[in-house]
Protein backbone atom coordinates (compact mmCIF):
# COMPACT_ATOMS: atom_id res chain seq x y z
CA UNK A 1 0.00 0.00 0.00
CA UNK A 2 0.79 3.41 -1.07
CA UNK A 3 1.86 6.02 2.01
CA UNK A 4 4.83 8.19 0.33
CA UNK A 5 4.40 9.85 -2.65
CA UNK A 6 7.48 11.64 -4.14
CA UNK A 7 7.02 14.14 -6.82
CA UNK A 8 9.27 16.01 -8.96
CA UNK A 9 9.52 18.51 -12.40
CA UNK A 10 11.98 17.41 -15.13
CA UNK A 11 13.49 19.19 -18.04
CA UNK A 12 12.36 22.52 -19.08
CA UNK A 13 10.31 24.56 -16.99
CA UNK A 14 6.31 24.82 -18.00
CA UNK A 15 4.02 27.64 -16.36
CA UNK A 16 1.52 25.67 -14.16
CA UNK A 17 3.84 22.96 -13.23
CA UNK A 18 3.30 24.77 -9.71
CA UNK A 19 -0.18 24.04 -9.76
CA UNK A 20 0.36 20.92 -10.64
CA UNK A 21 2.92 20.11 -7.59
CA UNK A 22 0.16 21.55 -5.48
CA UNK A 23 -2.51 19.56 -6.92
CA UNK A 24 -0.43 16.90 -5.78
CA UNK A 25 0.42 17.80 -2.80
CA UNK A 26 -3.24 18.83 -1.57
CA UNK A 27 -4.91 15.32 -2.85
CA UNK A 28 -2.33 13.30 -1.36
CA UNK A 29 -2.46 14.97 1.82
CA UNK A 30 -6.14 14.71 1.78
CA UNK A 31 -6.22 11.37 1.16
CA UNK A 32 -3.83 10.74 4.64
CA UNK A 33 -0.26 10.06 2.57
CA UNK A 34 2.70 11.65 3.01
CA UNK A 35 4.61 13.94 0.36
CA UNK A 36 8.20 14.19 -0.34
CA UNK A 37 9.24 16.90 -3.10
CA UNK A 38 12.42 16.07 -5.17
CA UNK A 39 14.55 19.47 -6.18
CA UNK A 40 16.07 19.48 -9.57
CA UNK A 41 14.41 16.65 -11.28
CA UNK A 42 16.24 13.69 -11.42
CA UNK A 43 19.90 15.32 -10.90
CA UNK A 44 18.63 15.98 -7.90
CA UNK A 45 16.89 12.76 -6.88
CA UNK A 46 20.43 11.77 -7.38
CA UNK A 47 22.11 13.89 -5.09
CA UNK A 48 19.77 13.43 -2.59
CA UNK A 49 18.00 16.81 -2.40
CA UNK A 50 14.55 16.22 -0.99
CA UNK A 51 11.88 18.16 0.80
CA UNK A 52 9.09 16.78 3.41
CA UNK A 53 5.56 19.28 1.39
CA UNK A 54 3.03 20.43 3.45
CA UNK A 55 0.18 21.84 2.26
CA UNK A 56 2.04 25.65 3.84
CA UNK A 57 5.15 24.39 1.08
CA UNK A 58 2.93 25.04 -1.81
CA UNK A 59 0.35 27.93 -0.73
CA UNK A 60 -0.06 30.87 -3.32
CA UNK A 61 2.51 29.09 -5.73
CA UNK A 62 -0.86 27.97 -7.92
CA UNK A 63 -0.66 31.70 -9.93
CA UNK A 64 3.45 31.48 -9.81
CA UNK A 65 5.28 30.36 -13.24
CA UNK A 66 8.55 28.17 -13.09
CA UNK A 67 8.60 25.21 -10.48
CA UNK A 68 9.38 25.58 -6.90
CA UNK A 69 11.22 21.89 -6.94
CA UNK A 70 13.42 23.18 -9.15
CA UNK A 71 14.19 21.46 -12.64
CA UNK A 72 17.32 20.38 -14.60
CA UNK A 73 18.55 18.73 -17.83
CA UNK A 74 20.63 14.94 -16.67
CA UNK A 75 21.60 12.85 -19.36
CA UNK A 76 23.42 10.93 -16.77
CA UNK A 77 19.97 9.36 -15.92
CA UNK A 78 20.37 7.17 -18.91
CA UNK A 79 23.12 5.42 -16.75
CA UNK A 80 21.82 2.10 -14.54
CA UNK A 81 24.36 2.74 -12.18
CA UNK A 82 23.00 6.69 -11.73
CA UNK A 83 19.47 5.20 -11.55
CA UNK A 84 20.32 2.12 -8.89
CA UNK A 85 21.46 5.45 -6.67
CA UNK A 86 18.88 7.41 -7.19
CA UNK A 87 16.11 4.71 -6.16
CA UNK A 88 18.19 3.79 -3.29
CA UNK A 89 17.78 6.98 -2.45
CA UNK A 90 13.99 7.22 -2.73
CA UNK A 91 13.76 3.63 -0.63
CA UNK A 92 16.07 5.22 2.18
CA UNK A 93 13.24 7.71 2.25
CA UNK A 94 10.60 5.19 2.12
CA UNK A 95 8.95 6.64 -0.50
CA UNK A 96 6.77 4.20 -2.60
CA UNK A 97 5.60 5.97 -5.51
CA UNK A 98 6.61 9.28 -7.91
CA UNK A 99 4.95 11.53 -9.63
CA UNK A 100 7.28 12.84 -12.44
CA UNK A 101 6.05 16.20 -14.52
CA UNK A 102 7.68 16.96 -17.50
CA UNK A 103 8.19 16.33 -21.13
CA UNK A 104 8.80 13.13 -23.37
CA UNK A 105 12.34 13.11 -22.18
CA UNK A 106 11.22 12.79 -18.72
CA UNK A 107 8.88 9.95 -19.36
CA UNK A 108 11.60 8.20 -20.10
CA UNK A 109 13.42 8.02 -16.99
CA UNK A 110 9.67 7.46 -15.37
CA UNK A 111 9.81 4.27 -17.89
CA UNK A 112 12.96 3.20 -16.79
CA UNK A 113 12.29 3.59 -12.62
CA UNK A 114 8.74 1.86 -12.91
CA UNK A 115 10.73 -1.10 -14.62
CA UNK A 116 13.20 -0.95 -12.13
CA UNK A 117 10.06 -1.79 -9.08
CA UNK A 118 9.53 1.80 -8.40
CA UNK A 119 5.56 2.68 -9.43
CA UNK A 120 5.89 5.95 -11.75
CA UNK A 121 3.48 8.15 -13.33
CA UNK A 122 3.88 10.37 -15.42
CA UNK A 123 2.22 14.28 -15.89
CA UNK A 124 2.77 16.33 -18.86
CA UNK A 125 4.69 19.27 -18.15
CA UNK A 126 6.03 20.58 -21.22
CA UNK A 127 5.46 24.02 -23.43
CA UNK A 128 6.59 22.15 -26.62
CA UNK A 129 3.00 20.08 -26.70
CA UNK A 130 5.01 17.63 -28.13
CA UNK A 131 3.89 14.47 -25.58
CA UNK A 132 1.78 11.97 -27.20
CA UNK A 133 -1.81 10.50 -25.32
CA UNK A 134 -2.67 14.04 -24.66
CA UNK A 135 -4.29 17.19 -26.78
CA UNK A 136 -2.48 19.65 -24.52
CA UNK A 137 0.43 19.66 -22.22
CA UNK A 138 0.73 21.90 -18.82
CA UNK A 139 2.45 25.11 -19.81
CA UNK A 140 1.79 25.25 -23.10
CA UNK A 141 -1.35 27.80 -23.59
CA UNK A 142 0.46 30.06 -21.27
CA UNK A 143 3.60 30.16 -23.49
CA UNK A 144 1.17 30.58 -26.39
CA UNK A 145 -0.23 33.86 -25.24
CA UNK A 146 3.48 35.37 -24.40
CA UNK A 147 4.57 34.30 -28.04
CA UNK A 148 1.38 36.22 -29.32
CA UNK A 149 1.65 38.97 -27.49
CA UNK A 150 5.16 39.29 -28.91
CA UNK A 151 4.19 38.46 -32.51
CA UNK A 152 1.45 41.29 -32.25
CA UNK A 153 4.10 43.90 -31.03
CA UNK A 154 6.18 42.56 -34.10
CA UNK A 155 2.95 43.16 -36.39
CA UNK A 156 3.05 46.96 -35.30
CA UNK A 157 6.73 47.69 -35.84
CA UNK A 158 7.25 45.71 -39.24
CA UNK A 159 4.21 47.23 -40.21
CA UNK A 160 5.15 50.71 -39.37
CA UNK A 161 8.54 50.34 -41.08
CA UNK A 162 7.17 48.47 -43.94
CA UNK A 163 9.69 45.26 -43.24
CA UNK A 164 9.51 41.56 -42.90
CA UNK A 165 10.20 40.36 -39.54
CA UNK A 166 11.34 36.78 -38.76
CA UNK A 167 9.90 35.14 -35.56
CA UNK A 168 11.67 32.12 -34.16
CA UNK A 169 9.79 30.10 -31.67
CA UNK A 170 10.32 27.17 -29.38
CA UNK A 171 8.83 23.96 -29.59
CA UNK A 172 11.99 21.38 -30.18
CA UNK A 173 10.81 19.51 -33.27
CA UNK A 174 7.12 20.32 -32.98
CA UNK A 175 5.35 23.18 -34.39
CA UNK A 176 2.29 23.30 -32.30
CA UNK A 177 3.52 26.45 -30.61
CA UNK A 178 4.60 27.81 -34.24
CA UNK A 179 1.21 26.76 -36.21
CA UNK A 180 -1.14 27.76 -33.15
CA UNK A 181 0.63 31.57 -32.82
CA UNK A 182 0.57 32.70 -36.39
CA UNK A 183 -3.06 31.90 -36.74
CA UNK A 184 -3.64 33.59 -33.90
CA UNK A 185 -0.89 36.51 -34.60
CA UNK A 186 -2.13 37.36 -38.46
CA UNK A 187 1.32 35.55 -39.58
CA UNK A 188 1.61 35.61 -43.42
CA UNK A 189 4.18 32.96 -43.37
CA UNK A 190 4.64 29.34 -41.00
CA UNK A 191 7.76 27.74 -41.39
CA UNK A 192 6.97 24.03 -39.35
CA UNK A 193 9.28 21.21 -38.42
CA UNK A 194 6.09 18.80 -39.74
CA UNK A 195 6.23 19.98 -43.53
CA UNK A 196 8.75 20.69 -46.02
CA UNK A 197 8.33 24.57 -46.73
CA UNK A 198 12.38 25.73 -48.31
CA UNK A 199 13.58 29.61 -48.42
CA UNK A 200 13.19 28.87 -51.90
CA UNK A 201 9.66 28.64 -51.87
CA UNK A 202 9.44 30.93 -48.92
CA UNK A 203 10.98 33.61 -51.14
CA UNK A 204 8.62 32.57 -53.96
CA UNK A 205 5.67 33.05 -51.57
CA UNK A 206 7.21 36.49 -49.99
CA UNK A 207 7.84 38.21 -54.12
CA UNK A 208 4.36 36.87 -54.49
CA UNK A 209 2.64 38.98 -51.95
CA UNK A 210 4.90 42.17 -52.04
CA UNK A 211 3.15 41.96 -56.20
CA UNK A 212 0.45 42.01 -54.67
CA UNK A 213 0.50 44.92 -52.61
CA UNK A 214 1.56 43.66 -49.11
CA UNK A 215 4.42 45.66 -48.20
CA UNK A 216 5.20 43.98 -44.90
CA UNK A 217 4.83 40.18 -43.24
CA UNK A 218 5.40 38.61 -40.68
CA UNK A 219 7.43 35.08 -41.04
CA UNK A 220 6.75 32.25 -37.85
CA UNK A 221 9.18 29.84 -37.77
CA UNK A 222 10.16 26.56 -35.26
CA UNK A 223 13.66 26.76 -33.74
CA UNK A 224 16.34 24.24 -35.26
CA UNK A 225 15.03 24.90 -38.24
CA UNK A 226 17.17 27.60 -40.01
CA UNK A 227 19.55 30.42 -38.49
CA UNK A 228 17.22 33.34 -38.70
CA UNK A 229 19.77 36.15 -38.59
CA UNK A 230 20.86 34.31 -41.77
CA UNK A 231 17.53 33.81 -43.61
CA UNK A 232 17.02 37.31 -42.58
CA UNK A 233 19.84 38.52 -44.53
CA UNK A 234 18.68 36.03 -47.70
CA UNK A 235 15.58 37.18 -48.10
CA UNK A 236 16.41 40.94 -47.80
CA UNK A 237 18.88 40.38 -50.03
CA UNK A 238 16.88 39.07 -52.59
CA UNK A 239 13.41 41.08 -52.23
CA UNK A 240 15.44 44.01 -51.27
CA UNK A 241 12.88 44.65 -48.49
CA UNK A 242 14.02 45.30 -44.85
CA UNK A 243 14.13 42.06 -42.86
CA UNK A 244 14.85 41.84 -39.28
CA UNK A 245 14.92 38.67 -37.57
CA UNK A 246 13.53 37.79 -33.57
CA UNK A 247 14.39 35.17 -31.26
CA UNK A 248 11.82 35.00 -28.84
CA UNK A 249 13.51 32.73 -26.25
CA UNK A 250 13.16 31.71 -22.86
CA UNK A 251 10.95 34.63 -22.27
CA UNK A 252 8.21 31.75 -23.50
CA UNK A 253 8.90 29.43 -20.56
CA UNK A 254 8.24 32.05 -17.92
CA UNK A 255 5.69 34.18 -16.73
CA UNK A 256 1.94 33.83 -14.52
CA UNK A 257 0.22 30.69 -15.64
CA UNK A 258 -2.70 31.26 -18.09
CA UNK A 259 -5.98 29.79 -16.13
CA UNK A 260 -6.62 26.66 -18.53
CA UNK A 261 -2.88 25.37 -17.46
CA UNK A 262 -3.65 25.91 -13.87
CA UNK A 263 -7.01 23.56 -14.18
CA UNK A 264 -5.12 21.70 -16.51
CA UNK A 265 -2.40 20.91 -13.92
CA UNK A 266 -5.04 20.75 -11.19
CA UNK A 267 -6.93 17.76 -12.90
CA UNK A 268 -3.98 15.91 -13.70
CA UNK A 269 -1.86 16.19 -10.47
CA UNK A 270 -5.36 15.00 -8.55
CA UNK A 271 -6.04 12.51 -11.18
CA UNK A 272 -2.08 11.16 -10.88
CA UNK A 273 -2.16 10.65 -7.10
CA UNK A 274 -6.02 8.75 -7.84
CA UNK A 275 -4.06 6.33 -10.23
CA UNK A 276 -1.65 5.82 -7.65
CA UNK A 277 -4.38 4.94 -5.53
CA UNK A 278 -5.81 2.68 -7.86
CA UNK A 279 -2.77 1.01 -8.33
CA UNK A 280 -1.34 1.98 -11.33
CA UNK A 281 1.77 2.51 -12.06
CA UNK A 282 4.14 2.87 -15.57
CA UNK A 283 1.03 5.35 -16.45
CA UNK A 284 1.10 8.79 -18.41
CA UNK A 285 -1.52 11.03 -17.73
CA UNK A 286 -3.65 12.67 -20.61
CA UNK A 287 -6.34 14.91 -21.50
CA UNK A 288 -8.18 13.84 -24.94
CA UNK A 289 -11.18 16.02 -25.65
CA UNK A 290 -11.31 17.31 -22.72
CA UNK A 291 -11.52 14.14 -20.38
CA UNK A 292 -8.70 13.25 -18.27
CA UNK A 293 -6.98 9.90 -19.59
CA UNK A 294 -4.46 7.39 -19.31
CA UNK A 295 -1.73 4.98 -20.77
CA UNK A 296 0.76 2.57 -20.26
CA UNK A 297 3.91 5.00 -20.98
CA UNK A 298 5.69 2.13 -22.72
CA UNK A 299 3.23 2.59 -25.76
CA UNK A 300 3.21 6.37 -25.37
CA UNK A 301 6.51 7.00 -25.68
CA UNK A 302 6.98 3.49 -28.42
CA UNK A 303 3.82 3.19 -30.62
CA UNK A 304 1.42 6.68 -29.64
CA UNK A 305 2.63 9.50 -32.19
CA UNK A 306 1.42 13.24 -31.77
CA UNK A 307 -1.01 13.63 -34.71
CA UNK A 308 -0.10 16.99 -36.71
CA UNK A 309 -2.69 19.44 -37.02
CA UNK A 310 -3.18 19.52 -40.97
CA UNK A 311 -6.37 21.04 -40.89
CA UNK A 312 -5.39 23.90 -38.78
CA UNK A 313 -2.49 24.82 -41.30
CA UNK A 314 -5.13 24.63 -43.47
CA UNK A 315 -6.86 27.06 -42.08
CA UNK A 316 -3.51 29.35 -42.02
CA UNK A 317 -2.95 29.46 -45.12
CA UNK A 318 -6.80 30.56 -46.31
CA UNK A 319 -6.20 33.43 -43.68
CA UNK A 320 -3.42 35.15 -45.60
N1 LIG B 1 16.95 8.18 -22.51
C1 LIG B 1 16.83 8.62 -21.25
N2 LIG B 1 17.09 7.79 -20.22
C2 LIG B 1 16.97 8.21 -18.95
N3 LIG B 1 16.60 9.45 -18.60
C3 LIG B 1 16.31 10.32 -19.57
C4 LIG B 1 16.41 9.94 -20.95
N4 LIG B 1 16.05 11.02 -21.70
C5 LIG B 1 15.78 12.01 -20.83
N5 LIG B 1 15.92 11.60 -19.56
C6 LIG B 1 15.80 12.40 -18.33
O1 LIG B 1 14.73 13.30 -18.43
C7 LIG B 1 15.23 14.64 -18.32
C8 LIG B 1 14.37 15.57 -19.07
O2 LIG B 1 14.37 15.21 -20.45
P1 LIG B 1 14.45 16.35 -21.57
O3 LIG B 1 15.64 17.18 -21.29
O4 LIG B 1 14.35 15.68 -22.88
O5 LIG B 1 13.18 17.27 -21.28
P2 LIG B 1 11.64 16.92 -21.36
O6 LIG B 1 11.24 16.17 -20.15
O7 LIG B 1 11.32 16.30 -22.66
O8 LIG B 1 11.01 18.37 -21.21
P3 LIG B 1 11.18 19.57 -22.26
O9 LIG B 1 11.28 18.99 -23.62
O10 LIG B 1 9.95 20.38 -22.05
O11 LIG B 1 12.38 20.33 -21.85
C9 LIG B 1 16.67 14.54 -18.82
O12 LIG B 1 17.46 15.63 -18.41
C10 LIG B 1 17.09 13.23 -18.18
O13 LIG B 1 17.38 13.40 -16.83
O1 LIG C 1 16.51 25.18 -21.49
P1 LIG C 1 17.34 24.54 -22.56
O2 LIG C 1 18.06 23.35 -22.04
O3 LIG C 1 18.18 25.50 -23.29
O4 LIG C 1 16.32 23.94 -23.61
C1 LIG C 1 15.60 24.67 -24.54
C2 LIG C 1 14.47 23.80 -25.01
O5 LIG C 1 13.55 23.62 -23.95
C3 LIG C 1 12.26 23.97 -24.37
O6 LIG C 1 12.04 25.31 -24.00
C4 LIG C 1 11.24 23.11 -23.70
O7 LIG C 1 11.43 21.81 -24.13
C5 LIG C 1 12.30 23.84 -25.89
O8 LIG C 1 11.27 24.54 -26.52
C6 LIG C 1 13.69 24.32 -26.17
O9 LIG C 1 14.19 23.78 -27.38
MG1 LIG D 1 10.87 17.18 -24.55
Amino acid sequence: MIKIIGILTSGGDAPGMNAAIRAVTHTALNKGLNVIGIQDGFLGLFKNRMIQLQKSNVSNIINRGGTLLGSARFPEFSQKDIRLTSIKNLYQRKIDALIIIGGDGSYIGAKYLTNMGLPCIGIPGTIDNDVAGTDYSIGYFTALETIVEAIDRLQDTSASHKRISIVEIMGRYCGDLTLAASIAGGCEFIILPEITYTKENLLIDIKKSIKNGKNHAVIAITEHLYDVKKLARYIQEKTKRETRATTLGYIQRGGTPVVYDRILASRMGSYAVKLLLEGYQGRCVGIINEVLVHHDINNALKYMKKPFKSDWLVTAKNLY
